[in-house]
């Protein structure tokens, strides 16, 4: 059996299917969501997007081979560079300031999903690594991409969170998401049936973890 990315997510699909289209998504597609949420959000993610570029520093850091170190290179850089840099923009847009970032609570839904995605680096290999982190980053590209083709969505200056879904909806941002996706399908076309079940357990858990980050914004939860 050669295994690809897709069959991850058909193991999951229920679970899949309700974080790419949950609520808080599509409140923010409809330009509806309550703007106190967003800001909850927004603060939460910044936590968030600091313990993923950890991960993926965690990536390089396991990789053996060049390639994959490119690999680890691209994501961190897709973060650092890409998403946070916007990120504090969009906060400075929203009313939070640097000084806010930094002296931010951590939520249980922050705390939860960041640790899980570090801790199965740290005890599993490259491949567990990026499997954990592939709801992140391959889950917004798809979010971007199926919130542009709902007729609810609203684009342009009527929506207040255009400039969230332009920004994963980017070149930049999708070029990202296709590199990941090649790495993943190259690495998971080898494993056995045993290893794809450990993989899918994984994939599940991360994928979980990220409809608990929605719910969290949605209830401004601390
Ligand atoms: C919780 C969460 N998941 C994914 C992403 C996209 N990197 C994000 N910014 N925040």
């Amino acid at each position: 059996m050669c295994y690809r990315f897709a069959d991850l997510t058909t193991a999951c699909q229920d679970d899949w299917t309700a974080y790419l289209q949950h609520d808080f998504v599509r409140a923010l597609g409809a330009g509806s969501l309550d703007e106190n949420a967003f800001r909850h959000y927004l603060k939460q993610d910044y936590l968030f997007l600091i313990h993923f570029a950890r991960a993926y520093a965690l990536a390089a850091y396991k990789s053996r081979t060049l390639a994959d170190l490119r690999q680890a290179h691209e994501g961190l850089k897709a973060i650092v560079d890409i998403e946070l840099d916007l990120h504090v923009g969009f906060c400075r847009e929203w009313g939070i300031s640097e000084d806010d970032l930094a002296q931010l609570p951590e939520a249980r839904a922050t705390l939860a999903y960041t640790r899980y995605v570090l801790d199965t680096g740290n005890r599993g290999d490259l491949l567990d690594l990026h499997v954990a982190l592939a709801p992140c980053l391959v889950g917004y590209g798809e979010i971007a991409n199926w919130l542009n083709a709902q007729p609810f969505t609203l684009r342009g200056e009527g929506n207040p969170y255009d400039a969230w879904i332009a920004m994963y909806a980017s070149d930049e941002f999708q070029a990202a998401m296709n590199a990941e996706l090649e790495w993943l399908n190259a690495r998971l076309a080898d494993v056995t049936p045993a290893r794809f079940a450990e993989l899918s357990t994984t994939f599940r858990d991360a994928t979980r973890l990220e409809i608990d980050f929605w719910q969290m914004g949605l209830d401004q939860a601390d």
